[in-house]
């Protein structure tokens, strides 16, 4: 059976305009057939089906790409051992997602289109399947942490130091699964905020969002002592490797977890590149690791931090918005770019970087799909 990426994203395309309807109908379909599978997840779907149509999209869209394909269906396959997902729930699914993509493509379905679905979604199932059984084999399938340090620098804002009771291995800019253990099997991304350390603590920039479950707990009803559930690390944003072109971070609210994780990280590989990072807030006051950052700033010279407020008019240092302040300041051409916050502050700023003449292969940000 050979895959036919052309078939599947054509009927795909049809489907990505109405992509909240085919989700609802995909798990109405899913639990209807396999009522045994509701507990699998978490009340609320609303997150999960972004999730769900945001991995399809990607698969998709990678089918001309076996390698970043593979690398991400690996990725996924290892972070479903956290929701209990074994080789058998891939049939359900697979026989949802089959019915769901032929209700919203019915126009062109045909026999061809539904062979190229199925033979596409028999080889991503069985990536998904052979990482988790290779992960289970040296790995847990998730890690318990205990919070030793939660400091709230502004009442929307906090900062959570963790220590995983077994070592969680990760590279700096990536993000982990949390779970508290308020909303079983509801899982928000958070980006690890330090380069590994010898201790195995991790750190967390925890923003509340209006509504968000998980980060108003970790805000506000998360102490010392209490204990979390963090799935495996993921994400592909890391450090250069023995680069020797200056480096340009550009933090837009708590998007500054993962690329503070990557300075740390080029300090400690002995590399002197100069580095600069605006970092923005809408006010001062949300400048919540200002006092750290100033404190590495000192103790490396090479770094250079520019904090930058968007909605403060009596703010008396820099001001204005993160994506024009960053262009206006100099050319970054040269530079190898980092770039973490709201999406809408990192298409734009990605947009007016490439525009001046950054190659976009020099310019590095994640897609994380998220309650922050
Ligand atoms: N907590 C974490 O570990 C991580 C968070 N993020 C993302 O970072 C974001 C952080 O959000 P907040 O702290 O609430 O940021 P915020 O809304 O307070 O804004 C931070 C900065 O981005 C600018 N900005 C916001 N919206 C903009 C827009 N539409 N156009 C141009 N500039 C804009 C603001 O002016 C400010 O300078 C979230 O979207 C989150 O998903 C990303 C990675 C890691």
């Amino acid at each position: 059976m050979s895959i036919n990426p052309r078939l599947v994203k054509e009927s795909f395309a049809l489907i990505e305009p109405v992509a909240d309807k085919a989700a609802a109908y995909f798990y109405g379909r899913l639990f209807a057939e396999n009522p045994h599978l509701r507990g699998m997840f978490p009340p609320a779907l609303d997150v999960q089906r972004d999730r769900l149509f945001g991995a399809l999209t990607r698969v998709v869209w990678s089918l001309d790409s076996p390698g970043s394909m593979t690398s991400f269906l690996s990725q996924m396959g290892r972070d479903h051992r956290k929701y209990g997902v074994t080789a058998e729930h891939y049939t359900a699914i697979g026989t949802a997602l089959l019915a769901t993509i032929r209700r919203f493509a019915i126009e062109i379905w045909n026999d061809e289109i539904e062979a190229a679905w199925v033979s596409a979604y028999t080889a991503a199932a069985n990536i998904m399947i052979e990482s988790a059984e290779a992960d289970a084999g040296v790995s847990p399938a998730w890690w318990l942490a205990e919070v030793v340090e939660h400091r709230r620098p502004h009442d929307d804002i906090a900062v959570i130091t963790l220590r995983p009771t077994q070592p969680l291995p990760y590279t700096a800019g990536q993000y982990v699964n949390v779970q508290v253990s308020r909303w079983p099997r509801v899982w928000r991304t958070f980006s690890i905020a330090n380069a590994p350390r010898a201790d195995h603590s991790i750190r967390l920039h925890v923003r509340s969002v209006p509504g968000g479950w998980v980060s108003g707990t970790l805000i506000r009803d998360t102490r010392v002592g209490d204990t979390l559930m963090l799935g495996p690390p993921m994400g592909t944003m890391a450090a250069p490797e023995d680069n020797p072109r200056d480096l340009l971070f550009v933090a837009g609210g708590t998007g500054l977890a993962p690329l503070k994780a990557i300075i740390e990280q080029v300090i400690a590989s002995g590399h002197r590149p100069g580095i600069h990072l605006l970092y923005g807030a809408r006010t001062s006051a949300e400048l919540y690791d200002l006092p750290d950052l100033i404190r590495m700033e000192s103790s490396f010279p090479w770094l250079q931090v520019l904090p930058v407020v968007s909605d403060e008019p009596a703010y008396d240092g820099r001001r204005g918005r993160l994506p024009e302040v960053t262009q206006r300041l100099r050319s970054w051409a040269e530079h190898e770019v980092y770039v973490c916050g709201p999406a809408a502050m990192v298409d734009e700023t990605v947009s007016r970087l490439q525009a001046d003449g950054v190659p976009l292969s020099r310019i590095h940000r994640d897609v994380v799909h998220s309650e922050r």
